[in-house]
């Protein structure tokens, strides 16, 4: 049988803070993501959603348990993960191209032509085709996550980690980009692990959303959407759309599950 894409296996994270407090962050936490798979995280406030992000991005180490991509433990930052993060943080100092060509330039210390046509693709994809040789500067929060999610994509990553990435943005931006980023999946199917605070988001976008409990963040249900693709804005008045959000609003403000 082939291994899950990504597998959380009875994952644990402590922190100790300045103060040498312990904090836990992460308790058990268990659950596959299949190939392909869109999977939404959400949780409350310090539940450990961006730590989850963190161990499978090999940024952290757990301190029990293990997070493994195709049945490998991960240890260290790995090529074939995307990065999204809330911010785009993009670098002010190249133009467009040159940021969605900044992973390349990290790496080998240089840009080849053919790279460089990879990245105009790439902004095409996002919508930003007329944008390549703009400063970052001239660009709206929604462009500039746009960007974000082109160099994300860059090296052809198997796995797309999203770290509320449109949170930041204004409400219509934000359903616009929810769009978009369904568009550009369909069109570079992609495992996508995406953590958001809303329930919306994640009921339009996943077709699994793991729900978190507040801190220490454990795993409190996993739901199927059972919504058909592709979604579109008639998704968002479809009664199971409003059925399965009632649901997760109930279970979010519900007492905890005992341990
Ligand atoms: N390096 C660290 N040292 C100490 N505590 C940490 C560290 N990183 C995270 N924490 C704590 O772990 C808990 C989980 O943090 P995390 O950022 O993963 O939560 P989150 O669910 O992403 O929160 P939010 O939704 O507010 O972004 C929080 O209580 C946080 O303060």
């Amino acid at each position: 049988m082939t291994p899950p894409v990504i597998r959380f296996d009875d994952l644990g994270q402590v922190f100790r803070t300045e103060a040498g407090r312990a904090v836990t962050a992460l308790d058990r936490v268990s659950f596959d993501i299949g190939r392909h798979e869109f999977v939404a995280v959400l949780g409350p406030s310090g539940c450990g959603k961006s730590t989850l992000l963190r161990l499978i991005a090999g940024l952290i180490a757990p301190t029990r348990g293990a997070v493994e991509i195709y049945g490998m433990r991960v240890t260290e930052p790995r090529d074939e993960i995307g990065i999204v993060f809330q911010r785009p943080t993009l670098l002010p100092w190249f133009d467009v191209l040159g940021n969605v060509t900044f992973p390349m330039r990290h790496k080998y210390g240089r840009v080849t032509e053919v790279e460089r046509a990879r990245a105009r693709d790439l902004l095409a994809l996002v919508d930003l085709a007329d944008f390549a040789d703009k400063r970052i500067d001239e660009l709206s929060g929604g462009m500039q996550q746009r960007v974000a999610i082109a160099r994300a994509l860059l090296l052809d990553p198997d796995i797309l980690l999203m770290d509320e990435p449109f949170s930041a943005l204004d409400a219509l931006t934000r359903d616009e980009m929810s769009f978009e980023l369904l568009r550009i999946w369909s069109d570079r199917p992609k495992t996508v692990l995406f953590i958001t605070h809303s329930i919306p988001e994640a009921v339009l976008l996943a077709d699994r959303i793991v729900v978190m409990t507040p801190r220490p963040g454990r795993v409190r249900e996993i739901l199927d959407v059972p919504l058909p693709r592709p979604r579109s804005m008639a998704t968002l008045t479809d009664p199971t759309f409003h059925a399965l959000a009632d649901h997760i609003r109930g279970s979010l403000f519900s007492r905890p599950a005992a341990a």
